[in-house]
């Protein structure tokens, strides 16, 4: 089942879902999803320092991404082409019985900006803000501003709460993110290993 808006509400006053700051439910609670805003961080890609990853080796992947940080005020343009990793303003603690998508917003994907590339799915128990990978599939420039409603969140009660919520277990390498996080796959757990 997925939650309405009253259902979200009902959750968020009950206070095992948590998106906070929430500072205009009126305008973030839509009828079956809660509108995320836009953070200030991103992280860019050193396309010419990067000979190839290899996403099986002990290389960090964070040694291959620049954070940048826009003002208050500012924008980042999203050029043609660009892939740059961004995050939520709000940071959300999804109970042991939903999951929660994320999703772009159809008045941005007019603009041909995508929010998730492949992975738009917050465990339960997931808690921290959300890593966007956002690109452009367009062609021309187009300017993100922080604080923008950037990407939306439906929520999808399970039929009966995880038994290994994301964050119990060692492999949740996001639990508590902070700010956009490169990709952790190197601490991919192995089969059989104890990663
Ligand atoms: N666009 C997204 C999608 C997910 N997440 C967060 C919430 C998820 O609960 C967590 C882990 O996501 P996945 O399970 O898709 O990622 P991995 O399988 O790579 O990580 P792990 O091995 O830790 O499960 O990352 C995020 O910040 N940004």
């Amino acid at each position: 089942m997925i939650l309405s808006d009253a259902d979200i509400e009902r959750r968020l006053r009950e206070g095992d879902l948590v998106v906070e700051p929430l500072d205009d439910p009126d305008i973030q609670i839509q009828p079956a999803s809660v509108d995320l805003r836009l953070g200030h961080e991103f992280l860019e890609f050193q396309h010419a320092n990067i000979p190839c990853i290899h996403p099986n080796s002990e290389d960090e992947v964070a040694d291959y991404v620049e954070e940048t940080t826009i003002d208050e005020d500012g924008e980042y343009i999203l050029h043609p082409g660009d892939f740059v990793l961004g995050t939520t303003h709000e940071r959300v603690e999804i109970p042991d019985d939903l999951i929660a998508h994320v999703e772009g917003r159809s008045s941005l994907g007019r603009l041909a900006i995508v929010v998730h590339a492949t992975a738009g799915l917050c465990d339960p128990g997931y808690e921290g803000q959300i890593t966007l990978e956002l690109s452009n599939l367009g062609t021309a420039p187009v300017a993100l501003t922080p604080g923008m409603r950037i990407s939306q969140l439906t929520f999808t009660e399970l039929k009966t709460p995880a038994e290994r919520p994301y964050g119990s277990e060692r492999g949740s390498k996001y639990q508590g993110q902070r700010g956009p996080q490169a990709s952790k796959i190197q601490g991919d757990r192995e089969f059989g290993g104890d990663q």
